[in-house]
């Protein structure tokens, strides 16, 4: 059987498809996949491997008879039409909980990189520009007793909320649709409306996924009612926030700084007006990347297809209502 994967990944994965006895093909290029491209490397493979954004909806699923199992090597399924897949009978598995460490520390890394200005203070450097001791001047904000807003209190979310109070005792607020109690109890964090968010935090981070409801959630409505020394942070997706609105917000002094791992579009322009901003950082989408979590991250994508072409239940699924009052595996539409 084979498996097409759209990107280089770890070993370790690899090694464990190879050990089932899976013909690998490996896109290896420096690019991303055309649409058409994707279709063509599919339309014989029996499973696919998909390690980035590529769209896979409707009409991909239809073009490709044989796929059996597609595995993400991610969380985010927001690239996925899961209505569609599920009535194809192709489950889809992501690779939940092995990424959270590694996320939430992108968070407080951006969080505090941001208060401190630490990506414009090293291109300062870089320009020659560092000539003597200023009292006043390269300051940042302190994050002690701050208060933390987290939109979207799931897995990395609390790890970032965990991470946030051992580190600076700062208390935590959050907005989900319903709440959480885990967070509750152990962080003391308090639910709140979208709105009290917005208006209470002194750092506002999102770990929500990019559904309908979530695109664009912060506007420049939304970021209007935020405090004029807040820092936002999104590590989740682009999609989230509206790049001209963060912008502006930032220019007008609504909001202090922010500190991005997502943009809307990936990658971002080397020219964007935001990289030139003393209180924005911005990282490539590196949330996950450490060379442990890719290795964890790339063989629970492989568990998945290796169970997927078993007819076995995957071990992360996505939509297991595909399961559900039918045998597992494709049926003829
Ligand atoms: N930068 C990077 O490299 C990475 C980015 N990510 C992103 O982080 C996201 C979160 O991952 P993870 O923590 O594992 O996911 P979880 O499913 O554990 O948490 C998501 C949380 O978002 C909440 N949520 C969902 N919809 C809404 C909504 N409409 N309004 C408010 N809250 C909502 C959920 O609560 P409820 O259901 O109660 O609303 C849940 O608590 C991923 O979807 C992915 O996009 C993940 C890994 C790496
Ligand atoms: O963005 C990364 C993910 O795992 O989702």
């Amino acid at each position: 059987m084979k498996v097409f994967i759209t990107r280089v990944i770890p070993q370790a994965g690899l090694r464990l498809l190879e050990e089932a006895g899976l013909t690998i093909e490996q896109w290896t290029k420096k690019r991303n996949l055309t649409p058409a491209e994707l279709v063509d490397h599919c339309r014989d493979a029996d499973a696919l491997l998909s390690a980035g954004s590529s769209k896979i909806d409707a009409g991909f699923l239809a073009a490709v008879p044989h796929l059996k199992v597609i595995a993400l090597h991610a969380v985010g399924y927001d690239n996925v039409d899961i209505t569609a897949a599920t009535a194809h009978g192709i489950p889809i598995g992501n690779t939940p909980g092995v990424l959270t460490d590694a996320t939430a520390d992108t968070a407080f890394l951006l969080m505090l990189a941001t208060s401190r200005k630490a990506f414009y203070l090293h291109k300062k450097i870089l320009r020659g520009d560092w000539n003597f001791f200023e009292p006043t001047a390269n300051l940042g904000l302190s994050l002690e007793g701050k208060t933390l807003g987290i939109f979207g209190m799931g897995s990395i979310g609390q790890a970032m909320a965990r991470r946030s109070k051992a580190a600076y005792n700062m208390p935590i607020l959050y907005h989900n649709r319903k709440p959480c109690t885990t967070a509750e109890k152990e962080l003391g964090a308090r639910y709140v409306s979208f709105e009290t968010l917005l208006r209470e935090s002194d750092v506002l981070s999102v770990h929500a996924p990019l559904t309908a409801d979530t695109q664009d959630k912060f506007n420049a409505a939304a970021f209007a009612q935020m405090k004029p020394n807040a820092i936002f942070v999104n590590t989740a997706r682009g999609g989230l926030h509206n790049e001209p609105d963060l912008i502006s917000a930032l220019l007008n002094h609504q909001i202090w700084g922010a500190g991005l791992d997502v943009t809307n579009p990936e990658p971002m322009h080397p020219d964007n007006v935001l990289l030139q901003m003393p209180n924005v950082c911005v990282l490539p989408h590196i949330g996950s990347a450490t060379v442990e979590t890719r290795d964890a991250m790339a063989i629970l994508a492989a568990r998945n297809i290796i169970a997927g072409l078993k007819g076995e239940r995957l071990p992360a699924v996505v939509n297991p209502q595909v399961y559900e009052g039918k045998p597992a595996g494709r049926p003829a539409l």
